[in-house]
């Protein structure tokens, strides 16, 4: 049986390398294989898996030098029933690419805000006074330019081959070790070993203590928190969701009791699942 995954498309974005590494993945371990689905947002590839036009779905979660992808995070709180299967821990590596000779000559850089924002310092030092234009992909962004040679996109090098425009400088990103967890949502995981845990809450009441209490259910029982992350609840200000990740598995007698606990102490809780994780080097991406 072939599986559908979808993605954030067109061909050419950091979701479509994840998710061919997680097909490829699938592959090798499993024999299956994936049929690869573009969607042209992070909502809509969601809304994909909830409603059952595709098995699976791969969206970014996290970003080691922007933080979290809030449409990831604030989706998945309004999507009931879906599951986190597997983690994948992609390295993110942005070039500077224009059909123009030079980037002297470049007054416009488009990209997804995302990349933007890990290149900043990068785009601050090399072409402080040009208009940044945000995309819905960074594969996206590479369409805008076709026609442009004063204009410049910041994407993945490994879109350079799929849309035949010219790199003018590589390795932009700010920080070496940029790097974006991804997870692969279903509505119905296959069971695995797992050593991650990841849930969302809101609490009842804004009251001292009412953060504290859900925490403490891990602390007295030993068990580490991995991420802490607050969204708004978008109900009134000053009221807000907390998205949690738990080392450990939802086999361990310890972490059921932790989660049965939690409940006496929030008002809607949503466990997205238990999982492993997968860390990808730049040269497994290179063989895709
Ligand atoms: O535009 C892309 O290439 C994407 O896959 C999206 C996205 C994101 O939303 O975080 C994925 C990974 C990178 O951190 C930058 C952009």
């Amino acid at each position: 049986m072939v599986i559908s995954l979808a993605h954030l498309g067109p061909v050419g974005t950091n979701a479509e390398t994840a998710a061919l590494a997680y097909a490829h993945w699938l592959e090798k371990t499993q024999a299956k294989s994936c049929l690869l689905c573009p969607c042209p947002s992070i909502a809509q590839t969601l809304h994909s898996v909830a409603q059952g036009d595709t098995k699976k779905a791969v969206v970014p979660v996290e970003n080691s030098t922007e933080g979290s992808v809030a449409c990831t995070l604030d989706t998945l709180w309004k999507l009931d029933h879906l599951k986190i299967q597997q983690e994948l821990v992609l390295p993110i590596i942005h070039a500077l690419f224009s059909r123009g000779s030079s980037i002297n000559g470049i007054k416009t850089v488009y990209s997804h805000p995302q990349a933007l924002a890990q290149c900043q310092r990068w785009l601050q030092e090399h072409l402080p006074d040009i208009a940044l234009i945000p995309t819905n992909s960074t594969a996206e962004a590479l369409d805008k330019i076709s026609l442009e040679p004063t204009a410049g996109a910041i994407a993945a090098p490994r879109a350079a081959k799929l849309y035949n425009v010219p790199i003018l400088a590589n390795h932009i990103n700010d920080y070496p070790d940029n790097c974006t967890r991804f997870w692969v949502m279903t509505l119905d995981p296959t069971p695995t070993v797992s050593s991650r845990i990841s849930l969302a809450f809101s609490v009842s009441e804004n009251v001292p203590g009412s953060l504290m209490k859900p925490l403490q259910v891990f602390s007295e029982r030993n068990i580490n928190l991995s991420r802490i992350e607050s969204r708004p609840t978008k109900r009134s200000l000053g009221e807000y969701l907390f998205y949690l990740d738990i080392e450990g598995n939802h086999e361990d007698p310890n972490i059921i009791n932790a989660l049965d606990a939690l409940t006496h102490h929030t008002e809607i809780i949503k466990i997205y699942g238990s999982y492993p994780v997968l860390f990808l080097e730049e040269t497994d991406i290179e063989q895709l």
